[in-house]
């Protein structure tokens, strides 16, 4: 009798799920049948955040960042799902979607990201604007354009937050609107981007003040309406009217993830073993922003697309040697670094022994992120893309 074949399902295509998914097609199945691999996202295309800002500023054209999935997955043998998880039922391995079809699994990714939280303050719901997926760009762009055409004396920005995204969203805004613009970076604590080595953060503060980008520290954000926000500082309230607000802090966990019967942390991430296991469910592995993962020496590791990137080998290469009964092997994570592009010309980089800023920080994080993109394929017309054309443009001028 023939065995069925093994299935694995992947949920979420980011930075966990898609270099899973690749990692796993490439791996030697001689000695194992090669298991079905299906990967489920509710979009059509991967979003390679660090690069998002630059849509807004046209760098970059969405193909180059957020290719489709049917492109990535060309000749791999992957199965691709454009649904939405709408339930998972870990008891009998079952995952429902939102267009009511239903896959089993004999092994389960959970690497469904995180989701902008926009309940923390009384209308960001309603008023704010958040940066993470390719809609939150085309909704910002969008916005953008119509206060670009109705061309008031000044623009006047407030972005929440100045942990990565704010700055670098600050930077990247400031440069496309110019004397047009007038920003505020709001942040609760008593700097910006607390947790960045000092050279990226003294490059941040210079690129911000070159550009005339307010910072408002120690100040919190009381609520947000049509066109005012309400910000709190000293214990006094103050009203200021504004254009647009660009929300850019934290992330939660999505309630399918939240509800599973799995031991999770009070932020309802998924707490997983240094094998990217979790807890007493070895067949179901967690990575990237849902999971509570430590690594081989039990320290922590952030949720960033840098460590996503990294787990996705070992989440890959734990599922192959828990079906060919072979040892697993712990995370050992390796912190690269940090790189921050600061505006369309100027970035900064922190990394193995490094400190780079300017034009040749710009250039080195363009190549360590084309270096990142996922199939060898991408990377190859993306390239050439960023050869030819600056040619082409100088051409045509
Ligand atoms: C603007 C921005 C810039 C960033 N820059 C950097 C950077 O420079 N360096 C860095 O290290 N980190 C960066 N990050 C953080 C980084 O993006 C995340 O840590 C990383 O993407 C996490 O990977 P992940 O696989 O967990 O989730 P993601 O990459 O977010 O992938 C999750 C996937 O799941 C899908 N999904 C979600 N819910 C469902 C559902 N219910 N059904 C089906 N599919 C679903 C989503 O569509 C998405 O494709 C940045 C984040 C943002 C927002
Ligand atoms: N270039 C990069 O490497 C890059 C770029 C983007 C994102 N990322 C990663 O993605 C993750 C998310 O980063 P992020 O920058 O998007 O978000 P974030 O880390 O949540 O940063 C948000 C910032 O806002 C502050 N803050 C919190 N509550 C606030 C409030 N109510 N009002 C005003 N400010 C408030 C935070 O201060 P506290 O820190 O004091 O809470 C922090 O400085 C991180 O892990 C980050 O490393 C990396
Ligand atoms: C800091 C570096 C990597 C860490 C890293 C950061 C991210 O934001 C990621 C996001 C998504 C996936 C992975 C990562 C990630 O790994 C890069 C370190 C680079 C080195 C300092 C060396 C740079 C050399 C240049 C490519 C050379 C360019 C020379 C140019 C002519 C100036």
């Amino acid at each position: 009798m023939t065995q069925p074949t093994t299935k694995i399902c992947i949920l979420g295509g980011g930075f966990g799920g898609l270099y899973t998914a690749l990692r796993l097609s490439q791996l030697p199945w001689e000695s194992t049948p090669k298991p079905e691999i299906i990967l489920v996202d509710q979009s059509d295309r991967f979003v390679f955040s660090p690069l998002l800002y630059e849509l807004l500023t046209r760098e970059l054209q969405t193909w180059e960042i957020a290719p489709p999935y049917s492109e990535l997955l060309q000749g791999t043998g992957i199965q691709f799902h454009q649904a939405a998880v709408s339930a998972i039922d870990i008891n009998k391995k079952t995952v429902q979607l939102a267009d009511k079809s239903e896959l089993n699994y004999d092994r389960l990714v959970l690497a469904l990201g995180g989701e902008t939280p926009l309940d923390l303050v009384p209308g960001a719901a309603s008023h704010a604007y958040p940066f993470r997926t390719i809609t939150d760009a085309y909704r910002l762009e969008e916005r953008l354009r119509v206060l670009e055409a109705a061309n008031p004396e000044k623009i006047r920005v407030a972005i929440v937050g100045a942990g990565y995204s704010g700055v670098e969203l600050a930077c990247k805004l400031a440069d496309r609107i110019g004397e047009k613009g007038r920003f505020r970076l709001i942040e609760i604590g008593d700097q910006i981007l607390r947790t960045s080595p000092e050279f990226n953060r003294e490059a941040a503060k210079k690129a911000l003040d070159s550009k005339g980008v307010f910072i408002d520290l120690e100040t919190k954000v009381a609520a947000i309406d049509q066109d005012s926000i309400s910000l709190e500082y000293k214990n006094q309230i103050d009203t200021i009217p504004v254009d647009l607000v660009i929300w850019t802090v934290g992330t939660k966990v999505s309630p399918v993830v939240t509800v599973l019967p799995l031991k999770q942390n009070q932020r309802g991430q998924i707490t997983t073993t240094p094998t990217l296991q979790a807890i007493e469910h070895p067949e179901i592995f967690a990575l990237g922003d849902l999971a509570d993962s430590i690594d081989a020496e039990g320290k922590q590791v952030p949720a960033t697309a840098q460590v996503a990137f990294q787990q996705a080998d070992y989440t890959a290469w734990n599922i192959w040697a828990s079906l060919t009964h072979r040892p697993l092997l712990p995370f050992r994570y390796q912190p690269l670094g940090e790189m921050m592009a600061l505006g369309i010309d100027n970035a900064t980089l922190t990394g193995l022994g490094v400190q780079l800023d300017g034009s040749f920080a710009y250039v080195a994080r363009r190549l360590a992120y084309l270096y990142r993109l996922p199939t060898l394929n991408h990377q190859l017309k993306v390239g050439f893309n960023w050869l030819v054309s600056p040619i082409i443009e100088a051409i045509s001028r």
